[in-house]
């Protein structure tokens, strides 16, 4: 999946070096660079089938072919474990919490929340229908709850296990956009932006520097150059943030500045990890934010952002609560009850009362949406049913040269115009199939547009906060022109001027360059 390919494994990418893209009004885009819209698509959609067969066939190798047990070794599976609860969350999902059968722990295991997961009969084979499909929503060493669209109609009273499996919900996600993409787009929100994203109309900037008062008093001059032009693009801004040169502390004030200035924001990035990090640095700001996504996947310290805290506080939802709680002690019976004529009743007037709390969330999760001002999810998440019809006047992706181009377009296919602040000289997005990758998958929208209009759309950040001068050298001479420069606070920082760090010959020196040819 996206996020995956984003973040984690070994890439295929064969980049291993890249040149400073020095581009300008009068740089020649190569051939690779011109990109219509139509070439896109139809060069896109087979690579996303390669990449999701890929993933595919790397899980059924983990799972299908394995015997249980030992894909349970492996930790992609749970045997022997038992239904203890079923609840209702958010969106009348099903809640099941499984506990092991035997013993008081759960297995050692590689499960995390949100993966994707089939719930069988422990005794079922691999090739044996499941009984129902769901994401991991909690984990406990004793327990794992998984949430499922609809209770599964057998089984649940046997013993079960549950494998995990490939996560089709994003290649499909990125298909559809590709579909939309080819049509109906220019009458979207974007119709404006997706021609300057394509080549066919030159992306444009206010004649003035627009000035601004910093909701971050400490922005370098980099920073506040690139915020003043991110502020005056008509259509598209690349921030170019080498490392740690406070990209995110720059893509903040500009969200800060457009909500001053009355824009809705849609503020993205590849990671769930990178979308809490926005969250959390604009939470001590008076902005109406919210945060979408499975509360499973959120870091604790900004679940009070999640759209479901959210919507449980709005007046709409006290309604749904009273239907959950009807569902609950429905449920409950469900479970006790063996006969199966009123099995199916039972069946019935849950997936009734499941619908009737659907529409009641629904309107609840509408009021919060209209009335926020930022709105922060994944790029893949931005596809979701809470966004459809919404649009907005600016979306902003932060890790934009980590993210996959099709990925990047389920956001920007709802905004008028986009800031993409990352930085293409550093790991492209990991892709699974070499095939995808050779035919130019990983090659991220960042670097394309880079590519293409050069310095035109692109502002670079000047001043790194993370090293000693000498560990930032060589990159900054390689790849960014020599531009970068070393804020005091870090200058000639060294590992032993950190606290409780003993002297010795590893921590004392900057830098220890070692040989490592022939160790492997
Ligand atoms: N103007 C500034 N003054 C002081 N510290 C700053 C400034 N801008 C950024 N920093 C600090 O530099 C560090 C990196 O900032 P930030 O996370 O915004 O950068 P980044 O470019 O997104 O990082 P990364 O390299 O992880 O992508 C943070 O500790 C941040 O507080």
């Amino acid at each position: 999946m996206a996020e995956k390919m984003a973040t984690s494994g070994k890439s295929h990418n064969s980049k291993e070096k890249k040149s400073y893209p020095g581009g300008g009004k009068n740089s020649k885009s190569s051939s690779h660079d011109e990109m219509t819209l139509d070439k896109f698509v139809s060069k896109m959609l087979p690579l996303i089938e390669l990449e999701k067969e890929a993933e595919i066939t790397a899980s059924k190798d983990t799972i299908a072919m394995l015997k249980p047990e030992v894909a349970q070794k492996r930790g992609c599976a749970i045997l022997n474990l038992k239904c203890a609860d079923v609840q209702t969350g958010l969106l009348g999902k099903t809640l099941l919490e499984l506990q092991p059968n035997r013993g008081d722990i759960l297995p050692p295991h590689k499960l995390t929340p949100h993966d994707v997961v089939v719930l069988k009969s422990n005794k079922a084979d691999s090739t044996s229908a499941a009984l129902g499909q769901g994401v991991v929503y909690r984990l406990k060493d004793d327990c794992i709850t998984v949430a499922v669209d609809d209770i599964p109609e057998d089984g649940l009273n046997s013993s079960l296990r549950l494998e995990k499996v490939a996560n089709e919900v994003t290649y499909r996600r990125l298909k559809d956009t590709l579909v939309e993409l080819s049509k109906g787009v220019l009458q979207g929100p974007a119709a404006d932006l997706v021609p300057v994203l394509f080549g066919s109309k030159r992306p444009t900037f206010s004649q003035k520097p627009i000035s601004f008062s910093p909701f971050n008093k400490g922005l370098d001059n980099s920073q506040a150059a690139a915020v003043s032009k991110a502020l005056g693009a008509h259509d598209v801004l690349l921030l170019h943030g080498p490392p740690g040169t406070g990209k995110t502390t720059a893509v903040l004030e500009i969200i800060l500045q457009e909500v001053k200035r009355g824009s809705k924001v849609l503020a993205c990035a590849a990671s769930n990890i990178a979308v809490d990090n926005m969250v959390e640095r604009l939470a001590c700001h008076k902005v109406k934010l919210v945060r979408l996504g499975h509360p499973a996947r959120l870091l604790p310290q900004i679940l009070e952002s999640s759209l479901d805290a959210q919507v449980l506080k709005g007046d709409n939802s006290s309604l749904a609560n009273d239907i959950r709680k009807e569902i609950k002690v429905l449920n409950s019976k469900f479970l006790k009850t063996r006969d199966r004529k009123s099995r199916g009743e039972l069946r019935r007037e849950l997936r009734q009362l499941g619908k009737e709390e659907r529409k009641r969330q629904q309107q609840a999760i509408s009021d919060v949406i209209r009335d926020s001002n930022v709105i922060l999810t994944t790029l893949t998440g931005a596809l979701s049913r809470q966004l459809q019809d919404v649009s907005f006047d600016v979306v902003i992706i932060d890790e934009a040269a980590q993210a996959l181009e099709v990925a990047c377009w389920i956001a920007l296919l709802k905004g008028r115009r986009c800031i993409l602040a990352g930085d293409h000289l550093q790991l492209p997005p990991t892709i699974q199939s070499v095939e995808a990758d050779k035919g130019g998958l990983g090659r991220t929208l960042f670097e394309r547009l880079a590519a293409m209009y050069g310095n035109e759309v692109m502002v670079m950040l000047t001043v790194q906060y993370r090293m000693h001068h000498l560990i930032m050298e060589w990159s900054s001479q390689e790849l960014y022109g020599g531009k970068i420069q070393a804020h005091g606070s870090v200058n000639r920082h060294t590992l032993y001027d950190l606290e409780d760090v003993q002297k010795a010959s590893a921590t004392e020196p900057t830098l220890i360059l070692i040989d490592s040819s022939g160790c492997f």
